[in-house]
């Protein structure tokens, strides 16, 4: 079946006047969402940095680039499916790291890894997810998985992390650079409301043996805040430098990617230093705010280094037309991120599925209509700067 058959099958139901739960245009969500969900898990996910300026400067720079669609080409035979470091997908798109899910439903991220897993899209799990590594890698079957690391500063943790990872059947991994510590985010410090704090997000840490080794045994209700202080003091590492990648390279054996590089030089240092691929991003602008929208970013990156290594993108993907114009840009991926978990927190899996199937649905029928047949033939042709 076609991505695209998901159209015919919403206007097939408006026969019998059955019309979707939720908004079929996913930039709508974040509206649905701030309606009907709890002030402070709303603030958490739509908020970002500062005055805001770079998560609105990641939507303002998809709006000046627009498609140029192209007509009479046969475009009857389709082929929207990608393999990217050695995953396959129906689509050029992942589900990208999100944690903390289980603020928005209960179901969290094991309930993301059944959706995305029924669409054989590729989840990347998040360091920070409510649930277990383990437990979002027995969700997702065998689905396509990659595992997310925030290096916390005890090596021995981080190397635990990536055992367990790998043991579980994790196959790639994206190291996330841009955020050793949390952002300036007005949203959360007016609410002192922070996930983590209240014991939400930390479970591949409290279930960890090296991690409990440190804390003195098992997490409970007596060393329980103890445990979130010893969490807060290692989460990130702000000494880490180009150098110490050579600790990941030697403890992963699958690819690894290095998420939220924005800068060229960067981008060739991480081929320097022997990683498979850089994920263009500035984390949907959440850490620093002024800095440049990450569509801005993505053309010089590719130019670097888009012959030598895998060039991903993510911040500000919302409609199958912003994915077009980031594969036209150079990337060969994307990563979606709020929309699906917005549409976790208004219907839990079921969400999450409408959300991947309409922008699946979406982009295949925005490569089809602009006279392509699949993600390969995009290029910059395919655009024009306004
Ligand atoms: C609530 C929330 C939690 C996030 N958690 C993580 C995380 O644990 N690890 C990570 O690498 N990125 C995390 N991100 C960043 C996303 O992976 C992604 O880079 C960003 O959301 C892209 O911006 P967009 O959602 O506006 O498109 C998080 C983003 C949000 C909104
Ligand atoms: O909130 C975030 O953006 C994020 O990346 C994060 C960091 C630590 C724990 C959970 C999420």
């Amino acid at each position: 079946m076609s991505l695209a058959d998901f159209q015919n099958e919403i206007y097939l139901n408006g026969l019998g006047d059955v019309r979707p739960a939720l908004p079929t245009d996913l930039s709508r969500l974040e509206d649905v969402a701030r309606a009907r969900l709890s002030a402070e898990a709303f603030g958490y996910v739509a908020g970002s940095a500062g005055s805001e300026a770079t998560a609105a400067a990641n939507r303002a720079a998809f709006d000046r680039w627009r498609i140029v669609p192209r007509m009479l080409r046969d475009v009857s035979r389709r082929d929207m499916s990608v393999e990217v470091l050695g995953t396959r997908m129906p689509a050029p798109v992942l589900v990208g790291p999100v944690g903390v899910l289980s603020i928005l439903h209960p179901g969290g991220e094991p309930a993301v890894a059944r959706a995305a897993s029924a669409l054989g899209v590729p989840m990347v799990l998040s360091s920070a997810s409510s649930f277990s590594m383990e437990e979002v890698a027995e969700a997702s079957g065998d689905g396509p998985r990659w595992y997310q690391l925030y290096w916390p500063k005890d090596r021995e943790m981080a190397a635990s992390f990536l055992d367990r990872a790998e043991a579980a059947g994790y196959t790639a991994l994206v190291v996330t650079l841009d955020t050793f510590t949390m952002g300036w985010r007005p949203r959360d410090l007016d609410s002192a409301y922070l996930p983590f704090l209240r014991g939400i997000g930390v479970a591949n840490y409290f279930g960890d043996p090296v991690f409990q080794k440190a804390v003195g045994g098992p997490v409970t209700d007596a060393n329980r805040d103890m445990a979130l202080l010893h969490w807060v003091a290692n989460f990130g590492d702000p000494s880490l430098t180009w150098e110490d990648l050579a600790f990941v390279r030697e403890h992963w054996d699958g690819p690894i990617v290095l998420k939220g590089i924005q800068h060229p030089d960067d981008a060739r240092r991480a081929v320097d230093a022997g990683m498979q691929g850089v994920v263009v991003s500035n984390h949907g602008g959440r850490q620093v705010d002024g800095a440049v929208a990450s569509l801005d970013a993505l053309p010089g990156i590719v130019e670097a280094v888009g012959e030598q290594t895998t060039v991903l993108f993510d911040s500000g993907i919302r409609t199958g037309a912003d994915v077009v114009k980031a594969l036209a840009l150079g990337a060969k991926a994307v990563l979606v991120a709020r929309p699906y978990a917005y549409g976790l927190g208004l219907a839990g899996e079921a969400g999450v599925r409408h959300v991947l199937r309409c922008l699946l649905a979406e982009t295949e029928l925005t490569i089809m209509l602009a006279g392509y047949t699949g993600p390969g033939e995009l290029t910059p042709d395919a655009l024009v700067r306004v």
